[in-house]
């Protein structure tokens, strides 16, 4: 276990239990959770449905209490921060809808301003420039005008993202901050999070569903199980050691290539080719039962001269000139 710097740690979890006070008896939901998010850093908490990830969030930032343990920001413990001075430490963004009046897009990232505002009525000039700065950040300066119960799910989501930069707090908590976004979104959203954490230092730590945008820029994975305590690492280190296999029970998708099982159907075909015209072949011709292999009377070259082609040859030479009929050809053929 890696030792760690006091000096780097923004939140600090000790033997927490975390879940909710039912008539009967307490539900745990995850307990004997030790964890520190460091500054600077992109984490994302992963974990299959109902294991406890918004339980977890929620505690972490002051809407639910802890059933045991501790919870410390910067060394102080959570519950002797007040609620106005946490909202200058954390800003948190939860996936439940939320009820903005007939506000504008604009108006509600400026919500983010109001831990700054004191005793003062009128936004400051830096106040109003954080607002503009954030709504551009987040890429929704085209509809901030707009009517919060106008927008999209997707730019609500958005807008609401731009609410906790215009925050500017220097831990920030996201509860699946790319669900109802498009995959451009997710992707700027993401790098977004990850340039944040870069460029200011802020600590980023958002619940995610999304396997490969974690595992392509997560400093780390926070990875819970049903039963299981939870456990943090690289990510690349958690898909060698199989911890994220485990976790998740995966079936159907293998971690190693990062691609779906494909059944192959006992067909060899050799494919010579290069870049991603290899990789798109390939994907076809898996995804259609063929098993790549040297040893294969059916050999297919990519063609990428002039205008992309396949040529097969087997006993003679046939062309195709796209993936479809190349396909149809092999599967009229006697392997
Ligand atoms: N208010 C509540 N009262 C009692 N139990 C709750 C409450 N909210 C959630 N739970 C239960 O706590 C467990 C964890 O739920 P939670 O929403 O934290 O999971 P999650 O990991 O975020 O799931 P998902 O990936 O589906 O969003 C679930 O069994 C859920 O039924």
């Amino acid at each position: 276990m890696t030792e760690v710097d006091n000096n780097d740690i923004a939140l600090a979890i000790k033997d927490l239990a975390v879940g909710y006070h039912t008539k009967k008896k307490d539900l745990v939901v995850l307990e004997n959770i030790n964890l520190y998010l460091r500054h600077g850093e992109l984490v994302c908490f992963m974990g299959p449905n109902g294991v406890g990830k918004s339980t977890l969030l929620r505690t972490i930032a002051g809407v639910q209490k802890p059933l045991a343990g501790e919870i410390k920001i910067e060394d102080v413990d959570l519950s002797a921060i007040s609620i106005a001075e946490l909202s200058t430490k954390m800003s948190l963004v939860l996936t439940d809808g939320i009820n903005a009046g007939n506000m504008t897009g604009r108006e509600l990232v400026g919500l983010g301003r109001y831990p700054y505002l004191g005793w003062r009525v009128d936004f400051s000039e830096d106040d109003l420039h954080k607002i503009e700065e954030s709504i551009t950040l987040a890429q929704v300066s085209s509809y901030a005008d707009k009517k919060v119960h106008e927008l999209s799910d997707g730019q609500l989501q958005k807008m609401m993202i731009a609410r906790a930069l215009c925050q500017d707090t220097p831990i920030m908590i996201l509860d699946e901050p790319t669900a109802h976004l498009d995959l451009n979104n997710r992707v700027a959203i993401i790098n977004l999070l990850k340039d944040l954490t870069r460029k200011t230092g802020k600590s980023i730590l958002i619940a995610t569903h999304e396997l490969d945008l974690a595992l392509q820029s997560a400093d780390r994975l926070w990875l819970a199980g049903h039963h299981v305590p939870v456990i943090s690492g690289f990510p690349e280190d958690m898909v060698l050691n199989g911890a994220i296999d485990s976790v998740f029970e995966l079936k159907g998708f293998d971690l190693k290539t990062g691609q779906l099982k494909k059944k192959s159907l006992g067909k060899k075909v050799s494919l010579q080719g290069s870049g991603y015209q290899y990789l798109w072949t390939k994907n076809a011709l898996e995804r259609n039962g063929y098993e790549i292999s040297s040893e294969s009377d059916f050999q297919i070259r990519i063609m990428a001269s002039k205008n992309l082609s396949w040529e097969v040859e087997n006993k003679g030479i046939v062309a195709t000139n796209t993936l479809e009929e190349l396909i149809n050809y092999l599967n009229q053929q006697k392997f």
